[in-house]
């Protein structure tokens, strides 16, 4: 595992689309274009194939200084030397993935809908925590929807707040308002024409709120 100090989470949260062929050159653009993180998010079985891109993806993360999160697998993470990884609620307990990853890994989580869940995770050591839908989703259509006010409410857990869902450029700004420090985004990041182009506008909403 990397020991690299990273700065703090806030910015745009740059989420994969794969598979698809050109995912680091996609990536590489995310990260031109101001992405802060990075999360491989491939739910195919491919080991092989996701073994290869997390580590051409660890390399160009390394690269510009930016954290990189694989989603779901743990092993995968540690496998590669990422930064950390994401758990959602199928996936292994937080104290686990930080047993397998080391202390300094960030470790992310989902709480969807639920302060609850979020209060729990944080008490559990989670980095950061994650919610949403916020919007309707295309990559997730069926994804739980959150509001604005768990932003708030989950602001005095004083960690990194992650929205996701639906998100883009030109319904963020709110999201960012209620007090998300990152947002994570899919489809309208890597489904962009231009991903270098979309991922300035996201960052921009970060450098208009100070940041
Ligand atoms: C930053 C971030 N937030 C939420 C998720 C969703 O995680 P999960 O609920 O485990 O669903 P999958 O992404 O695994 O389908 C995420 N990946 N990243
Ligand atoms: C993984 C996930 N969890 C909740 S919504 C979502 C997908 C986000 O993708 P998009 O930015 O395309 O809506
Ligand atoms: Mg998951």
């Amino acid at each position: 595992m990397t020991q690299t100090p990273f700065p703090p989470l806030r910015g745009l949260y740059a989420i994969t689309d794969g598979p698809r062929a050109d995912v680091v050159e996609a990536s590489a653009a995310a990260l031109a274009g101001g992405a802060r993180l990075l999360q491989y998010r491939d739910k195919t079985h491919d080991a092989a194939r996701r073994a290869d891109e997390a580590r051409a993806l660890q390399a160009l993360c390394a690269a510009h200084g930016v954290p990189l999160i694989v989603n779901d697998d743990v092993e995968l993470a540690a496998a590669v030397g990422a930064a950390g990884v994401h758990l959602g609620e199928d996936d292994l307990a937080v104290h686990a993935a930080r047993a397998r990853l080391g202390a300094h890994a960030i470790v992310g989580v989902s709480c969807y809908d639920s302060i609850e869940r979020a209060r729990r995770l944080a008490a559990a050591g989670a980095d950061y925590l994650a919610f949403g839908a916020f919007f309707p989703s295309p990559t997730k259509p069926q994804a739980r929807r959150a509001t604005t006010g768990l932003l708030r409410a989950a602001k005095p857990l004083g960690l990194p707040l992650v929205a996701i869902g639906g998100i883009t450029p030109d319904n963020a700004a709110p999201l960012v308002d209620a007090g998300a420090d990152c947002l994570a985004v899919i489809s309208a990041l890597f489904g962009a024409a231009d991903v270098c182009a979309s991922a300035q506008r996201f960052a921009a909403l970060f450098e208009a709120s100070g940041s």
